[in-house]
């Protein structure tokens, strides 16, 4: 279904219900550039690190495509887990899911609340940016703490500058892809007022500074287009 959620007046703050989960892949493959391209990379850099048997979490898994995708191109056999606090979200991928034929544990959960145990790979695409800063720093470490001895977090963000002029451009770029990709200029300015306050984005600085902190080895930026980025931290 084609995304029309901000074409009318919305007075309340972002959320993940039922009718954005209606219509969120349309949304996510319009709202991202290159969203299906960063997915296809985190999903073949993580298939680098997996064998059978191997366990991955996707956190906040939405509906679920990450770990599809994932399942149908992997030569492995996955204990696969996606975590999600939306309801409307997870019965949307748990029909995706059985269409495709693809076992998935869903769990309908607070990222925080749940054991991610001996874990390869997580998986946290445009997530991240939803939790409120310090928790976002411990939920960072939980992810370390939880990873395997050369295990990865991959996770996608969405970015600010602290150069206020570059940042600017930022927004100016950004909005002017979402027009090519036909939202108009009334649905931008609804939802970016939707989103203050709710999406807290960081610099790709912070973003790496957090992963450091929590004791990764390793972090690269391994895709990036004006303030979207993919990162891949090894433990
Ligand atoms: N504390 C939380 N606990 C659990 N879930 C949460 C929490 N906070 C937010 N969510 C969930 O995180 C997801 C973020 S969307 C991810 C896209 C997906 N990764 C994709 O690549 O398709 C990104 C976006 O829409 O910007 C939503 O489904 C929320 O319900
Ligand atoms: O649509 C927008 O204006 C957004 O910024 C939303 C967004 C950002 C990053 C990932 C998913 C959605």
């Amino acid at each position: 279904m084609i995304d029309k959620v901000f074409n009318k007046t919305i007075s309340k703050q972002f959320e993940f219900d039922e009718e954005v989960a209606s219509v969120f892949d349309d949304m996510l493959d319009r709202s991202v550039p290159f969203y299906k391209q960063m997915q296809k990379l985190s999903i073949s850099f993580a298939n680098n690190f997996l064998e059978d048997g191997s366990n991955v979490y996707d956190l906040g898994c939405s509906t679920a495509s990450t770990l599809i995708e994932l399942s149908k191109s992997s030569k492995y056999n996955l204990n696969l887990v996606g975590i999600d606090n939306s309801n409307a979200m997870l019965e949307r991928a748990s029909k995706k899911a059985k269409a495709f034929g693809v076992e998935i544990k869903l769990l309908n959960a607070d990222i925080f609340d749940v054991d991610l145990k001996d874990a390869k790979v997580v998986f946290s695409n445009y997530t991240l940016q939803f939790i409120r800063p310090l928790n976002r720093e411990k939920l960072v470490k939980k992810i370390y703490d939880s990873l395997e001895d050369g295990g990865v977090f991959i996770f996608s963000e969405k970015l600010v500058s602290k150069n206020s002029f570059l940042n600017k451009q930022f927004i100016d770029e950004y909005y002017s892809f979402k027009k090519t990709q036909g939202y108009s200029e009334f649905e931008i300015s609804q939802k970016r007022e939707a989103l203050e306050n709710v999406l807290i984005p960081y610099t790709e600085d912070e973003n790496k500074k957090m992963i450091e902190d929590a004791g990764f080895k390793h972090c690269e930026t391994v895709f990036k287009w004006v303030n979207f980025a993919l990162f891949i931290a090894i433990k």
